[in-house]
């Protein structure tokens, strides 16, 4: 069930020595500083990946206080559906009749009340202090009130009340996994009729990622990595895992040698290089390669094996990116993948990982869910299909496409897939699952093929989707 239910908070022991006290007063630098990101994220879009770690930075929190902040804040935009539900039912108020700013200091005392181990009191108290600064003394006394009556119960009594066992199934995961309608329903779509699989894989969605390495290779190793702490994973050959501290103390990290990458986008990359086909292999482009994970591994493995990437985005900044990720061999270019700038047919192998919902990396972007609705796939499909064609059309006959996305949804995964290869004669469908289990042997459950599918709950990793289209070649020999 969600909100997960995994906070380490304990409010007493956060205070930085000499800096301002921590409890019950409007300079809670700690709640403040998750305060601030979770309004930014509502009032402006931003980004709350990339926002906290700067204002921890300005702020001057670290260890133990920063990663309070980052559990309150991370927590508390998650839980937002689940923590709603719980104050309408607790305020003698419409929730949209409420003041924004006063709303999301709500639902960070709701998250502390019903998913951390701070004590209720104090979770209050807090919150009612923030609601003090934020809107002044008549909104914290409507603050205390609402907040009081949230701890009369805990999670799990409240989610008896708000997700009732009879309820309809999508409307009761929704509210108790705090994902929006659409969203589970997509995902039940994709993942099939087992209530226990979607149950375990929203609740997947709410817990915190692991933090997966990549080492280049030929350029880092993963007995490198181990060396300064990293511990192996499951599929991958060039993969660790880091159980805690900062990705960037470790040397290849800095150096660029090796990078967080999630297990899935190496495996999909690992699963173009290895996918079988005739003729010559030197050839390898990534079309939509920003900020350049896959890139950074392909042109590693490509440069192993005397092949050579060109990497494209059509954003610069984004290419820019790229290019600190590859070796120099690599070609790094701006350009726009539905209007290519190379010649039909010139490369062996090309990765389109295509612009999509980032459903399946739910995990990394707590935000994420609540902030476009279903018409974003209705928006994305047109450009997801127009880059699968030029894709098909930039890989020579005999050659291999993956189309990929970091989505599961069946109208961003198989669909598009489908309604391409419709209109297109002399493209098979190799079978993912298979090309995937020779790379890691221990690898199941990602569907019946042909295409891949992978999951939070049963790998662990970002739920990525893989097809492997190969261009039929009426000279070759497969
Ligand atoms: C899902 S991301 C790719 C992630 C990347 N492959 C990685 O592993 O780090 C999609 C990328 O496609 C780029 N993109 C969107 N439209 C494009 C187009 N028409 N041509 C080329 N790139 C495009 C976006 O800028 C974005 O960087």
């Amino acid at each position: 069930m969600a909100p997960a239910r995994n906070g380490r908070a304990d409010h007493g022991r956060n205070r930085r020595p000499g800096g301002p006290r921590r409890t019950g007063r409007p300079q809670d630098l700690v709640r403040r500083t998750a305060f601030d990101v979770i309004r930014a994220v509502e009032s402006r879009d931003a980004y709350a990946n990339l926002l906290l770690p700067a204002r921890l930075r300005d702020r001057g929190l670290t260890g133990r206080d920063a990663a309070l902040a980052t559990e309150l804040t991370y927590g508390t935009l998650r839980g937002r559906g689940t923590y709603d539900a719980v104050l309408a039912l607790c305020s003698d108020r419409e929730l949209r009749r409420i003041d924004a700013p006063l709303l999301d200091v709500l639902r960070l005392g709701a998250h502390q009340i019903l998913a951390t181990r701070i004590p209720p009191h104090a979770a209050v108290g807090t919150a009612v202090e923030l609601a003090r600064s934020v809107s002044g003394p008549g909104q914290a006394k409507f603050a205390n009130a609402v907040l009081r009556k949230v701890t009369t119960r805990d999670l799990d009594a409240w989610l008896a009340i708000v997700a009732p066992a009879d309820a309809d199934v999508t409307t009761r995961l929704s509210v108790a996994h705090s994902h929006p309608k659409w969203i589970v329903s997509a995902l039940r779509d994709a993942l099939g009729p087992d209530r226990a699989e979607i149950d375990a894989l929203l609740a997947a969605d709410n817990a915190r990622p692991r933090v997966t390495l990549v080492a280049r290779p030929g350029r880092a190793t993963v007995d490198e990595l181990r060396a300064e702490g990293a511990e192996p994973s499951s599929y991958s050959p060039y993969a660790a895992l880091l159980p805690e501290g900062d990705p960037a103390g470790i040397a290849a990290v800095r150096e660029g040698r090796a990078a967080v990458q999630d297990e899935a986008s190496q495996m999909v990359a690992l699963a173009l290089a290895a996918a079988p086909l005739s003729g010559p292999d030197a050839r390898w482009a990534d079309l939509c390669a920003g900020p350049g994970g896959k890139a950074g591994l392909l042109s590693a493995v490509a440069a192993g094996r005397g092949a050579r990437l060109l990497a494209a985005d059509v954003q610069p900044h984004r290419a820019g990116l790229v290019a600190r990720a590859v070796d120099a061999r690599t070609g790094v270019v701006v350009a726009d993948g539905t209007a290519p700038a190379w010649r039909p047919g010139a490369f062996d192998r090309v990765m389109v990982d295509a612009p999509c919902t980032g459903l399946g990396a739910l995990r990394r972007r707590p935000e994420a869910r609540w902030r476009r609705g279903p018409e974003a796939i209705a928006e994305l499909g047109p450009l997801q299909r127009t880059l699968l064609g030029s894709a098909l059309d930039a890989v020579r006959p005999g050659g291999v496409v993956a189309y990929v996305t970091c989505s599961p949804h069946l109208a961003e995964t198989r669909v598009v897939v489908d309604d391409v290869l419709r209109k297109r004669a002399g493209v098979e469908r190799l079978d993912a699952p298979s090309v995937l289990a020779a790379v890691a042997p221990e690898l199941a459950g990602l569907g019946e093929g042909p295409y891949a599918q992978f999951w939070p709950h049963r790998h662990g990793t970002d739920a990525m989707f893989l097809a492997l289209l190969r261009r039929a070649d009426p000279d070759g020999t497969d």
